[in-house]
């Protein structure tokens, strides 16, 4: 199945690229064109992206674009609750790829915090994400195999809340059905101001999940939320 076989709603721009390296190369220099015009109409820039396992290509990507770096605020759509020398931070993993040579002069503000619970490292992202430019000029987003989110996992007591337009805060606890780690997410209100939103996925499989994602409400498959109007969606087999 092509991604452009899916009725995507109106609005929805669909990308397919060749293999991962060129989906990586296309998606850094759009997101970097945003980033630019952030700089030059409001002097700085903010960006959200995922962790996972397959943005690393668009990392290493969006690194070597020529940015004013400085100027730019690096933030994550979730996070698990694990130091950033774990093998599963998505800290760890921008800090390796992404904030490297020029771009490690970005601001990070990260989500993690070592307190004794989830519930105060919840409280203390908040806290950070006060100091993120808003709304966010640019959201890179990735997508699981059942339809989650950023760490908007199906299932979860808080994403009813945390899918509405009304949520007032910027961050939730979140817990991964299948996966070890207690998460933090960003909540969609924050998620989906971003002037540029980008919804980056690979394979077959992914676009089964998106076709089934169209047919269900958000709290089924939280991705479902975000498809719409301007969502630009980098796909590759
Ligand atoms: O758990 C997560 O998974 C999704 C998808 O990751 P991928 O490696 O299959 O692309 C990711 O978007 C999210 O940020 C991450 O925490």
């Amino acid at each position: 199945m092509a991604i452009f076989e899916l009725e995507l709603p109106s609005g929805v721009v669909a990308h397919s690229l060749a293999n991962a390296e060129k989906q990586a190369e296309a998606l850094a220099r759009t997101v970097a064109e945003a980033l630019n015009f952030a700089i030059e109409t409001d002097g700085c820039a903010s960006l959200v992206v995922s962790g996972g396992r397959s943005p690393i290509r668009f990392f290493e990507a969006l690194s070597a674009q020529s940015l004013d770096w400085s100027k730019v605020q690096v933030s994550l759509a979730d996070e698990r609750w694990v130091p950033p020398s774990h093998s599963d931070s998505n800290e760890g993993l921008v800090r390796r790829h992404l904030l490297q040579n020029e771009a490690g002069k970005a601001r990070f503000v990260g989500l993690y915090q070592a307190t004794p619970t989830l519930a105060e490292a919840v409280a203390g992202a908040e806290q950070g994400l006060a100091a993120l430019k808003r709304p966010l000029d640019v959201l890179v987003l990735g997508m699981g195999d059942d339809g989650h989110t950023a760490s908007l996992f199906p299932g979860n007591p808080g994403l009813g809340e945390a899918l509405e337009q009304t949520c007032e805060v910027a961050c939730v606890p979140m817990l991964a059905p299948a996966a070890p780690h207690q998460r933090i997410s960003l909540t969609y209100p924050l998620l989906a101001s971003a002037r540029l939103q980008c919804l980056a996925i690979q394979g077959e499989a992914k676009l089964d999940t998106l076709r089934r994602a169209l047919t269900v409400d958000p709290v089924q498959m939280p991705i479902r939320a975000f498809l719409h109007s301007p969502l630009e969606i980098y796909w590759c087999p």
